[in-house]
Protein backbone atom coordinates (compact mmCIF):
# COMPACT_ATOMS: atom_id res chain seq x y z
CA UNK A 1 0.00 0.00 0.00
CA UNK A 2 1.14 3.63 -0.59
CA UNK A 3 1.98 5.72 2.09
CA UNK A 4 -1.32 6.07 3.83
CA UNK A 5 -2.82 9.54 3.74
CA UNK A 6 -3.71 9.34 7.75
CA UNK A 7 -2.32 6.86 10.48
CA UNK A 8 -3.54 6.40 13.64
CA UNK A 9 -1.65 4.35 16.02
CA UNK A 10 -2.63 4.01 20.05
CA UNK A 11 -5.12 6.78 20.25
CA UNK A 12 -6.56 6.50 23.17
CA UNK A 13 -8.93 9.11 25.17
CA UNK A 14 -10.13 9.13 28.02
CA UNK A 15 -12.34 12.02 29.52
CA UNK A 16 -12.15 14.06 32.38
CA UNK A 17 -15.32 12.24 34.16
CA UNK A 18 -13.39 8.68 33.50
CA UNK A 19 -15.23 7.24 30.60
CA UNK A 20 -12.77 5.64 28.21
CA UNK A 21 -14.01 6.80 24.63
CA UNK A 22 -11.28 5.80 22.78
CA UNK A 23 -8.79 2.69 23.50
CA UNK A 24 -5.86 1.76 21.32
CA UNK A 25 -7.28 2.83 17.86
CA UNK A 26 -4.77 1.35 14.70
CA UNK A 27 -6.33 3.16 11.45
CA UNK A 28 -4.76 3.22 8.60
CA UNK A 29 -6.24 5.60 6.03
CA UNK A 30 -5.70 5.19 2.21
CA UNK A 31 -5.58 8.18 0.06
CA UNK A 32 -8.51 9.14 -2.46
CA UNK A 33 -10.73 6.17 -0.50
CA UNK A 34 -14.11 6.76 0.86
CA UNK A 35 -13.97 5.57 4.21
CA UNK A 36 -17.85 4.71 6.59
CA UNK A 37 -16.75 4.57 10.37
CA UNK A 38 -19.61 2.09 11.86
CA UNK A 39 -20.33 2.12 15.30
CA UNK A 40 -23.90 2.62 17.54
CA UNK A 41 -24.47 5.52 20.08
CA UNK A 42 -21.19 7.15 22.05
CA UNK A 43 -19.35 3.97 20.16
CA UNK A 44 -16.27 7.13 19.91
CA UNK A 45 -16.46 8.32 16.08
CA UNK A 46 -17.72 11.63 17.49
CA UNK A 47 -14.02 11.41 19.24
CA UNK A 48 -12.18 9.47 16.52
CA UNK A 49 -12.93 12.58 14.39
CA UNK A 50 -12.54 15.46 17.14
CA UNK A 51 -8.81 14.07 17.78
CA UNK A 52 -8.03 14.20 14.02
CA UNK A 53 -9.09 17.89 13.74
CA UNK A 54 -7.51 19.09 16.48
CA UNK A 55 -10.86 19.71 18.98
CA UNK A 56 -10.06 16.31 21.31
CA UNK A 57 -6.78 16.32 22.70
CA UNK A 58 -5.69 12.63 22.81
CA UNK A 59 -4.66 11.04 26.04
CA UNK A 60 -2.00 8.80 24.02
CA UNK A 61 -0.90 7.94 20.50
CA UNK A 62 -0.16 9.37 17.55
CA UNK A 63 -1.92 10.81 14.73
CA UNK A 64 -0.19 11.73 11.27
CA UNK A 65 -1.73 13.26 8.04
CA UNK A 66 0.13 13.92 4.48
CA UNK A 67 3.61 12.37 6.43
CA UNK A 68 2.96 14.96 9.33
CA UNK A 69 2.49 14.72 12.90
CA UNK A 70 -0.43 16.41 14.40
CA UNK A 71 1.30 16.79 17.70
CA UNK A 72 4.34 18.66 16.09
CA UNK A 73 3.74 19.91 12.90
CA UNK A 74 -0.30 20.87 13.37
CA UNK A 75 0.01 23.73 11.09
CA UNK A 76 1.34 22.03 8.12
CA UNK A 77 -1.65 19.48 8.05
CA UNK A 78 -4.60 22.03 9.12
CA UNK A 79 -5.90 23.66 5.96
CA UNK A 80 -5.53 20.23 4.07
CA UNK A 81 -8.37 18.49 6.25
CA UNK A 82 -11.95 19.88 6.57
CA UNK A 83 -14.62 18.84 9.01
CA UNK A 84 -18.30 18.67 8.05
CA UNK A 85 -19.87 18.90 12.26
CA UNK A 86 -23.00 17.36 13.52
CA UNK A 87 -23.87 21.00 14.06
CA UNK A 88 -23.69 24.69 13.03
CA UNK A 89 -21.51 26.56 15.30
CA UNK A 90 -21.02 29.54 12.67
CA UNK A 91 -21.88 33.10 12.91
CA UNK A 92 -25.79 32.68 12.52
CA UNK A 93 -26.15 36.30 11.38
CA UNK A 94 -23.88 36.01 8.70
CA UNK A 95 -25.56 35.60 5.56
CA UNK A 96 -24.83 31.94 3.55
CA UNK A 97 -22.83 33.65 1.03
CA UNK A 98 -20.08 35.50 3.69
CA UNK A 99 -20.13 32.41 5.35
CA UNK A 100 -18.98 30.06 2.32
CA UNK A 101 -16.98 32.47 0.76
CA UNK A 102 -15.30 33.21 4.31
CA UNK A 103 -14.72 29.27 4.95
CA UNK A 104 -12.61 29.18 1.61
CA UNK A 105 -10.38 32.15 2.73
CA UNK A 106 -9.76 30.94 6.69
CA UNK A 107 -8.27 27.74 4.57
CA UNK A 108 -5.61 30.16 2.49
CA UNK A 109 -7.24 29.80 -0.79
CA UNK A 110 -7.63 32.53 -3.01
CA UNK A 111 -11.24 34.09 -3.34
CA UNK A 112 -13.16 32.00 -5.77
CA UNK A 113 -15.99 33.41 -6.81
CA UNK A 114 -17.20 30.90 -9.57
CA UNK A 115 -16.51 27.99 -7.31
CA UNK A 116 -18.57 29.59 -4.31
CA UNK A 117 -21.67 29.81 -6.97
CA UNK A 118 -20.67 26.37 -8.39
CA UNK A 119 -20.97 24.89 -4.88
CA UNK A 120 -23.90 26.99 -3.70
CA UNK A 121 -26.00 26.21 -6.42
CA UNK A 122 -25.16 22.78 -6.10
CA UNK A 123 -26.35 22.49 -2.88
CA UNK A 124 -29.44 24.56 -4.16
CA UNK A 125 -28.43 27.40 -1.80
CA UNK A 126 -27.99 30.17 -4.34
CA UNK A 127 -31.64 31.74 -4.05
CA UNK A 128 -30.70 32.20 -0.34
CA UNK A 129 -27.23 33.46 -0.40
CA UNK A 130 -28.19 36.91 0.89
CA UNK A 131 -30.12 35.20 3.87
CA UNK A 132 -28.92 34.90 7.22
CA UNK A 133 -27.94 31.32 8.73
CA UNK A 134 -30.47 32.04 11.59
CA UNK A 135 -33.21 32.28 9.18
CA UNK A 136 -32.82 28.65 7.80
CA UNK A 137 -34.47 25.72 8.35
CA UNK A 138 -32.51 22.49 9.95
CA UNK A 139 -32.17 20.84 6.79
CA UNK A 140 -30.83 24.42 5.01
CA UNK A 141 -28.79 24.72 7.34
CA UNK A 142 -27.12 21.47 6.88
CA UNK A 143 -25.83 22.56 3.42
CA UNK A 144 -24.35 25.46 4.79
CA UNK A 145 -22.00 23.23 6.82
CA UNK A 146 -21.65 21.20 3.68
CA UNK A 147 -21.24 24.13 1.29
CA UNK A 148 -18.17 25.75 3.93
CA UNK A 149 -16.65 22.19 3.28
CA UNK A 150 -16.88 22.28 -0.19
CA UNK A 151 -15.82 26.08 -0.46
CA UNK A 152 -12.69 24.99 1.44
CA UNK A 153 -11.46 22.22 -0.91
CA UNK A 154 -10.12 19.78 1.72
CA UNK A 155 -7.69 16.92 0.69
CA UNK A 156 -8.73 14.85 3.57
CA UNK A 157 -12.64 15.12 4.56
CA UNK A 158 -14.71 13.99 7.62
CA UNK A 159 -18.14 14.03 7.54
CA UNK A 160 -19.82 13.27 11.21
CA UNK A 161 -23.41 11.90 10.42
CA UNK A 162 -23.63 13.57 7.73
CA UNK A 163 -26.98 12.62 6.83
CA UNK A 164 -28.64 12.44 9.70
CA UNK A 165 -31.79 13.41 10.23
CA UNK A 166 -32.16 14.69 6.92
CA UNK A 167 -34.78 14.30 4.27
CA UNK A 168 -34.72 11.98 1.33
CA UNK A 169 -33.65 14.84 -1.32
CA UNK A 170 -30.86 16.21 0.46
CA UNK A 171 -30.07 12.64 1.53
CA UNK A 172 -29.54 12.05 -1.86
CA UNK A 173 -27.81 15.43 -3.03
CA UNK A 174 -25.24 14.55 -0.68
CA UNK A 175 -24.36 11.23 -1.88
CA UNK A 176 -23.98 12.55 -5.53
CA UNK A 177 -21.44 15.73 -3.97
CA UNK A 178 -19.89 13.19 -1.96
CA UNK A 179 -18.98 10.86 -5.25
CA UNK A 180 -18.31 14.13 -7.33
CA UNK A 181 -15.92 14.49 -4.57
CA UNK A 182 -13.76 11.63 -4.52
CA UNK A 183 -14.01 11.99 -8.22
CA UNK A 184 -11.71 14.94 -7.60
CA UNK A 185 -9.56 12.93 -5.44
CA UNK A 186 -10.84 14.11 -2.01
CA UNK A 187 -10.22 11.32 0.55
CA UNK A 188 -13.32 11.28 2.95
CA UNK A 189 -13.98 9.49 6.31
CA UNK A 190 -17.80 9.45 6.98
CA UNK A 191 -19.28 8.38 10.13
CA UNK A 192 -23.28 6.95 10.15
CA UNK A 193 -25.64 5.15 11.51
CA UNK A 194 -27.12 4.33 8.11
CA UNK A 195 -25.80 1.31 7.42
CA UNK A 196 -27.49 1.77 3.83
CA UNK A 197 -25.11 5.28 3.34
CA UNK A 198 -22.02 3.12 3.84
CA UNK A 199 -23.26 0.20 1.74
CA UNK A 200 -24.04 2.59 -1.05
CA UNK A 201 -20.82 4.61 -0.93
CA UNK A 202 -17.97 3.43 1.17
CA UNK A 203 -14.70 1.57 -0.43
CA UNK A 204 -13.98 0.01 3.11
CA UNK A 205 -15.87 0.07 6.58
CA UNK A 206 -14.51 0.09 9.87
CA UNK A 207 -16.98 -0.96 13.03
CA UNK A 208 -15.61 0.75 16.18
CA UNK A 209 -17.68 -0.10 19.24
CA UNK A 210 -16.55 0.73 22.84
CA UNK A 211 -13.61 2.83 21.55
CA UNK A 212 -12.66 -0.44 19.93
CA UNK A 213 -11.99 -0.79 16.39
CA UNK A 214 -13.31 -4.50 15.77
CA UNK A 215 -12.90 -4.87 11.93
CA UNK A 216 -11.38 -2.82 9.11
CA UNK A 217 -12.18 -4.24 5.84
CA UNK A 218 -12.61 -3.90 2.27
CA UNK A 219 -16.67 -3.19 2.33
CA UNK A 220 -17.11 -6.37 -0.54
CA UNK A 221 -14.81 -8.64 1.55
CA UNK A 222 -17.09 -8.33 4.60
CA UNK A 223 -19.80 -8.64 2.74
CA UNK A 224 -18.33 -12.07 1.21
CA UNK A 225 -15.90 -12.77 4.45
CA UNK A 226 -20.11 -12.62 6.48
CA UNK A 227 -22.68 -12.27 4.23
CA UNK A 228 -24.89 -14.99 4.19
CA UNK A 229 -28.20 -16.05 1.62
CA UNK A 230 -31.00 -17.41 3.79
CA UNK A 231 -33.52 -19.23 2.09
CA UNK A 232 -36.88 -20.46 3.34
CA UNK A 233 -38.52 -22.78 1.59
CA UNK A 234 -42.13 -23.89 2.19
CA UNK A 235 -43.19 -27.64 1.96
CA UNK A 236 -46.20 -28.82 0.28
CA UNK A 237 -46.11 -32.17 2.65
CA UNK A 238 -44.14 -31.46 6.07
CA UNK A 239 -41.35 -33.56 6.32
CA UNK A 240 -40.19 -35.88 9.52
CA UNK A 241 -36.80 -36.63 7.98
CA UNK A 242 -34.40 -35.20 5.32
CA UNK A 243 -33.11 -37.64 2.78
CA UNK A 244 -29.28 -37.77 2.80
CA UNK A 245 -29.16 -35.69 -0.66
CA UNK A 246 -30.93 -32.88 0.97
CA UNK A 247 -29.35 -32.88 4.31
CA UNK A 248 -25.83 -32.12 2.81
CA UNK A 249 -27.04 -28.45 2.47
CA UNK A 250 -26.53 -26.31 5.61
CA UNK A 251 -30.00 -26.17 6.20
CA UNK A 252 -32.60 -27.03 8.94
CA UNK A 253 -36.13 -28.28 9.23
CA UNK A 254 -38.67 -26.11 11.15
CA UNK A 255 -42.28 -25.69 11.84
CA UNK A 256 -43.11 -29.46 12.18
CA UNK A 257 -40.96 -30.06 9.13
CA UNK A 258 -43.44 -27.28 7.18
CA UNK A 259 -40.32 -25.15 6.63
CA UNK A 260 -37.18 -25.90 5.40
CA UNK A 261 -34.45 -23.45 5.89
CA UNK A 262 -31.01 -22.65 4.30
CA UNK A 263 -28.49 -20.39 5.21
CA UNK A 264 -24.97 -20.10 4.05
CA UNK A 265 -23.19 -18.77 0.86
CA UNK A 266 -20.46 -15.97 1.17
CA UNK A 267 -22.36 -12.81 0.37
CA UNK A 268 -20.97 -12.76 -3.57
CA UNK A 269 -24.08 -14.75 -4.91
CA UNK A 270 -22.17 -18.25 -4.19
CA UNK A 271 -25.42 -18.81 -1.71
CA UNK A 272 -28.28 -18.36 -4.47
CA UNK A 273 -26.85 -20.64 -6.69
CA UNK A 274 -26.44 -23.24 -3.52
CA UNK A 275 -30.16 -22.84 -3.50
CA UNK A 276 -31.05 -23.49 -6.98
CA UNK A 277 -29.02 -26.91 -6.59
CA UNK A 278 -31.20 -27.64 -3.59
CA UNK A 279 -34.36 -26.75 -5.21
CA UNK A 280 -33.12 -29.40 -7.68
CA UNK A 281 -32.37 -32.12 -5.48
CA UNK A 282 -35.84 -31.48 -3.40
CA UNK A 283 -37.32 -32.56 -7.26
CA UNK A 284 -35.31 -35.35 -7.67
CA UNK A 285 -36.53 -36.46 -4.06
CA UNK A 286 -39.41 -36.25 -5.25
CA UNK A 287 -40.16 -33.53 -2.33
CA UNK A 288 -42.95 -30.86 -3.33
CA UNK A 289 -42.35 -26.46 -2.20
CA UNK A 290 -45.09 -23.86 -2.63
CA UNK A 291 -42.88 -21.09 -2.23
CA UNK A 292 -39.52 -19.74 -1.73
CA UNK A 293 -38.37 -16.93 0.17
CA UNK A 294 -34.69 -15.73 -0.26
CA UNK A 295 -32.56 -12.85 0.88
CA UNK A 296 -29.63 -12.05 0.86
CA UNK A 297 -27.70 -10.50 4.45
CA UNK A 298 -26.81 -6.81 4.21
CA UNK A 299 -24.14 -5.08 5.70
CA UNK A 300 -26.80 -3.88 8.34
CA UNK A 301 -27.72 -7.80 9.20
CA UNK A 302 -23.64 -8.14 9.41
CA UNK A 303 -23.12 -5.05 11.95
CA UNK A 304 -26.10 -5.91 13.95
CA UNK A 305 -24.86 -9.49 14.20
CA UNK A 306 -21.59 -8.48 14.76
CA UNK A 307 -21.92 -5.73 17.90
CA UNK A 308 -24.22 -8.62 19.19
CA UNK A 309 -22.36 -11.40 18.63
CA UNK A 310 -19.46 -9.09 21.01
CA UNK A 311 -22.08 -8.36 23.39
CA UNK A 312 -22.57 -12.06 23.80
CA UNK A 313 -18.86 -12.51 24.61
CA UNK A 314 -18.57 -9.88 27.51
N1 LIG B 1 -16.65 16.06 26.36
C1 LIG B 1 -16.92 14.87 26.90
N2 LIG B 1 -16.78 14.65 28.22
C2 LIG B 1 -17.04 13.45 28.77
N3 LIG B 1 -17.45 12.36 28.08
C3 LIG B 1 -17.61 12.51 26.75
C4 LIG B 1 -17.37 13.77 26.09
N4 LIG B 1 -17.63 13.61 24.76
C5 LIG B 1 -18.01 12.33 24.60
N5 LIG B 1 -18.01 11.66 25.78
C6 LIG B 1 -18.32 10.23 26.00
O1 LIG B 1 -17.42 9.46 25.21
C7 LIG B 1 -18.08 8.36 24.60
C8 LIG B 1 -17.92 8.42 23.08
O2 LIG B 1 -18.66 9.53 22.57
P1 LIG B 1 -18.67 9.95 21.03
O3 LIG B 1 -19.47 11.20 20.94
O4 LIG B 1 -17.28 9.96 20.54
O5 LIG B 1 -19.45 8.73 20.38
P2 LIG B 1 -20.15 8.61 18.95
O6 LIG B 1 -19.78 7.27 18.45
O7 LIG B 1 -19.81 9.78 18.13
O8 LIG B 1 -21.67 8.62 19.35
P3 LIG B 1 -22.95 9.20 18.53
O9 LIG B 1 -23.17 8.26 17.41
O10 LIG B 1 -24.02 9.13 19.58
O11 LIG B 1 -22.61 10.60 18.11
C9 LIG B 1 -19.51 8.42 25.08
O12 LIG B 1 -19.64 7.57 26.21
C10 LIG B 1 -19.70 9.86 25.48
O13 LIG B 1 -20.67 9.98 26.49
Amino acid sequence: MSEPILSISGLSKTYKGGVKALDDVQLDIRKGEIFALLGPNGAGKTTLIGAVCGLVRPTAGTISAFGHDLAIDWRAARARIGLVPQELSTDMFETVYRAVSYSRGLFGHPPDKARIEEVLRSLTLWEKKDSQIRELSGGMKRRVLIAKALAHEPELLFLDEPTAGVDVDLRKDMWKQIAALRERGTTIILTTHYIEEAEEMADRVGIIRKGQILMVDDKDAIMQRMGRTEAVIELSEPLAELPASIAEFPVELREDGQELCYRGGDGAGGGREDVARLTKALIAAGIDYRGIDIHDSSLEDIFVGLVSEQEAAQ
